[in-house]
């Protein structure tokens, strides 16, 4: 195989290396079986006459067609019929909140959706029936309902109607840290409002992607995915949602190199807290080409940027509008990837890509939500080096959701 070549996978247009191919098939395709579907892959990148006279020497050389049967053996992805674009169903739970507000209205500006439900507590900030009759003025197709609930009430008793039909929950209720606090001090709080959430979700809308933002991302997602397992429910269907790591380091990146953001794209992996968030500049062209000096500084400067805006607001909550800007990032590519549009994003779930058993990296969203969870890929030195802090300093945060799902289950 050579070195930092990529080839698109036949199955979903998407180009891969070879580690990431053989990482995602390893266990349905003998090693033979997968190198010859590598070879019939188109190499990315390579188009025209090279390609075509490649193709064609291939072509020439094939095995008879016994063996060629085998080891043309294809992935066999359970086939589901995607959604029609423009009627899918989401709902914002902490809709009216700090997140919720500007996320639910990016959600309702994509034509994807075709109803959008508010959920809040009767006494958010605003009521979630107040920002549903104003979103429901803009000039989209779709129609915006509210949804509230009296404090100290279960989600699961009032949600039937809101959650019913939902392909996409997105999750921002939850307190926000102070300055001085950790995201680690808001789990007991955060986990019992994500749960009774989750609840209503699993008998509601139990196909659904459920996007959680609420902190610690780290701490929350292993709880509220092993809980969807004892149910016997998908834990790939719970998603912790670090996008704004990945829009932070671009960002950054930007800044640094003069280019457009837009353009960069950075894995971030790990998790989404402290040392756990790991920048890969090095798989990015831009980031690659910073002066390796710097990137200690800007690997701390993307870990600290939360806790940055945290203390800029002095008392007065953390990220909101970059927050909604990465969640609906997020969000939208669920919603393509149903749709059928494959769409590759960093996320932080169950994984199997490193010893954790939850781990931010690339995932691919499709049909069914995610289809793939992609392995770290290639790392330098100091990446390498980071990525045993990472895991160190994630493990403990990860046993935390663990216990909490071992004491708590979700009721029928
Ligand atoms: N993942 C990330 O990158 C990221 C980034 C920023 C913030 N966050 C986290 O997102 C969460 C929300 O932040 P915010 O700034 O929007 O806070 P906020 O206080 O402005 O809004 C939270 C909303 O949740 C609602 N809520 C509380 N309990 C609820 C329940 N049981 N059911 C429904 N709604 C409920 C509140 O009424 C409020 O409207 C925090 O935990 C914060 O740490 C995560
Ligand atoms: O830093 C926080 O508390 C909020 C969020 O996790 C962020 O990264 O902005």
């Amino acid at each position: 195989m050579v070195v930092g070549e990529r080839r698109i996978d036949q199955e979903d247009g998407v180009a891969y290396t070879w580690e990431e191919f053989e990482t995602f098939y390893k266990k349905k395709y003998k090693a033979k079986a997968l190198a010859a579907y590598w070879e019939e892959c188109e190499i990315k990148g390579k188009k025209g006459k090279k390609a075509k006279a490649e193709k064609e020497e291939k072509e020439e050389k094939k095995p008879a067609p016994k063996v060629r049967a085998k080891a043309k053996a294809k992935p066999e992805f359970k086939k589901k019929e995607p959604v029609a674009a423009g009627n899918f169903k989401v709902c914002v739970c902490g809709g009216a909140g700090g997140i919720g507000q500007p996320l639910s209205l990016l959600m309702a500006m994509d034509p994807n959706v075709k109803e959008l439900c508010i959920f809040d507590l009767s006494v958010a900030m605003v009521p979630p029936t107040g920002v549903a009759a104003d979103l429901g003025h803009l000039e989209r197709k779709n129609t915006v309902k509210g949804y509230s609930m009296d404090i100290g009430q279960k989600p699961v008793d009032h949600l039937e109607e809101c959650l019913t039909g939902c392909h996409l929950v997105l999750v921002p209720a939850g307190m926000p840290r102070k300055p001085g606090q950790s995201r680690d001090d808001l789990f007991k709080i955060n986990a019992d409002i994500a749960k009774g959430i989750v609840e209503a979700c699993a008998k509601f809308c139990p196909g659904a992607i459920l996007g959680m933002v609420v902190n610690p991302v780290n701490s929350i997602v292993p709880a509220m995915a092993e809980l969807y397992k004892k149910k016997g429910l998908d834990p790939l269907k719970i998603i912790g949602i670090s996008t704004l790591d990945v829009v932070r380091a671009n960002k950054f990146v930007g800044a640094e190199t003069g280019r457009n953001p837009n353009f960069i794209n950075v894995p971030v992996i790990g998790g989404h807290a402290g040392k756990t968030i790991l920048p890969l500049f090095s798989q990015d062209k831009a980031g690659a080409s910073i002066d390796k000096e710097k990137i200690a500084d800007l690997d701390v400067k993307v870990q600290d940027a939360g806790t940055e805006v945290v203390n800029a607001k002095n008392g007065k909550g953390s990220a909101t509008l970059s927050m909604a800007y990465a969640g609906a990032r997020l969000g939208k590519s669920v919603l393509a990837g149903l749709q059928g549009k494959r769409r590759t994003e960093c996320a932080y779930v169950a994984s199997t890509v490193t010893d954790l058993p939850y781990f931010a990296s690339k995932v691919v969203f499709g049909e069914t939500g995610i289809v793939k969870v992609l392995p770290v890929g290639e790392m330098n030195e100091y990446e390498t080096k980071r990525f045993e802090e990472v895991k160190e300093q994630l493990k403990g945060e990860i046993q935390t959701g663990l216990d909490y799902a071992e004491v708590n289950s979700l009721c029928d």
